[in-house]
């Protein structure tokens, strides 16, 4: 496909998504389904335009005064292949699938004006009634911190340090620029897509298939290490999904100990045996949603609860539901975060801690939703944990991390624009002995 093509089929997606409110991943699945003739390096090329749309569809529409499909993913093609208005339209004449854009002064003038003069919630690409709660969050920086999550995002990867050491990993890796992360020790990162490339698959890497590595956000992997599991403990990862944080935490563990991986949904819980596997971790009980798990009751050095959440901090990787997102589902988020942090406490012996983690950014979900657990429950105090990232990022200053007072202790929340990881807030609170 030439370019017009692919610009066409990305207007139509982005119609479909807007018209049927579907997931961007469902629409391109279905697009290319049916367009069997595409290229993976079209479909790749298709993908960007769509996502970057999407990441950036309020201060694009703006800058190019028109707030239609065609728009944005003009606007799209100009900022993301680093195309001035003429190359663009030299590069689609002649091609009979090229969509109808708007004129080269119209593309000029988006060219050279910035978002500077858009109402703040145009600027930082985020619903209206969203900005007042960024805002509370992250004060005068709050358009800066929104803007950074419509950044693309890179591919990071996590080194299982039971099978590999960092350098070994990114020799393997070595044709994609695979880079030490620079906060994870056990992180590897491979830069954000240039213009119209894609990632590699690492996951059909030999190192992947014999569980080298794993694919996970450096700031997931730190929401990990912040547990501050040590060989030896008995760990409960009550919302363990997929398995993601399991798997991290048994490396630290050195597969000593015992992790005992739960989650209410039995679906999301599948991938977890595979993943174990190919891992070669052996300390890891999983609980499926029957399981009875009273034997544990007041007997755990660590519960994690990686809440279910609006997943805000993860936009750059799924800008769709930044659009989706509603009050309602905030409400029904929240409900669920106190019900299982009610859920988790029990399991916590004492001097022990619960880890509390959402991969997002809105203090609703995060600071509010402990201070409401503490003032529901007895026994419990929030640490510090400004002190405890110093100690866990090499050459780190506390001052690279919003820190969030939360009852008598300190909590965190990671950023694209400050740790340069999706947005994840942490806080641990520990249980009186
Ligand atoms: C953010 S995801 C977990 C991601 C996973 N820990 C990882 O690192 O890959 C949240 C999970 O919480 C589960 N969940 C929600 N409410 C729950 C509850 N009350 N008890 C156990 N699991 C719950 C969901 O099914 C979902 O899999």
């Amino acid at each position: 496909m030439r370019l017009g093509g692919r610009l066409s089929a990305a207007i139509d997606i982005l119609t479909d998504i807007e018209a049927r409110h579907r997931p961007v991943a469902q629409s391109l699945k279905d697009w290319g389904i049916s367009h069997r003739f595409a290229g993976s390096k079209d479909r790749s090329a298709i993908g960007n335009l769509v996502y970057d749309a999407l990441r950036r569809k309020r201060s694009y529409a703006y800058r190019m005064g028109e707030d239609t499909p065609r728009g944005i993913v003009t606007a799209a093609a100009l900022d993301g292949l680093g195309l001035d208005a003429s190359e663009l339209l030299a590069a689609l004449e002649g091609d009979r699938f090229a969509p109808n854009l708007p004129d080269e002064d119209v593309m000029d003038r988006f060219l050279g004006r910035d978002a500077s003069g858009a109402p703040d919630a145009v600027a930082a690409d985020v619903p209206d009634w969203l900005a007042p709660k960024l805002q509370a969050l992250f004060g005068d920086a709050w358009v800066r911190e929104a803007a950074a999550l419509s950044d693309r995002p890179p591919l990071d990867l996590r080194v299982n340090t039971l099978k590999a050491e960092r350098a070994k990993v990114i020799e393997a890796l070595k044709p994609f620029a695979a880079k030490a992360s620079e906060l994870s020790r056990t992180g590897i990162r491979i830069a954000p897509i240039a213009g119209d490339g894609r990632h590699p698959n690492v996951q059909v890497e030999a190192g992947f298939q014999k569980g080298w590595f794993e694919v996970q956000d450096e700031g997931s992997q730190l929401a990990a290490a912040l547990c501050g599991a040590q060989p030896g403990n008995q760990v409960l990862d009550l919302c363990a999904g997929a398995g993601g944080k399991t798997l991290a935490l048994a490396a630290a563990m050195e597969n000593t100990g015992q992790i005992h991986s739960y989650d209410g949904d039995r679906q999301r819980l599948a991938p977890i045996y595979e993943r174990l596997k190919r891992a070669g971790v052996r300390n890891v009980q999983v609980h499926d949603p029957r399981a009875d798990l009273s034997d544990l009751e007041g007997a755990m050095d660590i519960v994690l609860v990686d809440a279910p959440c609006t997943g805000t901090g993860t936009w750059r990787r799924r800008p769709d539901a930044k659009w989706r997102l509603s009050e309602a589902a905030l409400e029904k988020r929240v409900a669920e975060q106190d019900a299982v942090l009610d859920q988790a406490a029990r399991f916590v012996k004492p001097g022990g801690r619960l880890v509390y983690v959402t991969c997002s950014v809105l203090p609703n979900e995060n600071g509010d939703r402990i201070s409401a657990f503490l003032e529901r429950t007895n026994g419990f105090v929030v640490d510090e944990l400004g002190e405890v990232w110093v100690g866990l990022v090499p050459g780190s200053h506390k001052d690279g991390i919003h820190r969030v007072s939360v009852g008598e202790g300190t909590a965190l929340t990671m950023t694209p624009a400050t740790t340069g990881t999706d947005g994840f807030f942490v806080c641990a609170i520990r249980k009186q002995p």
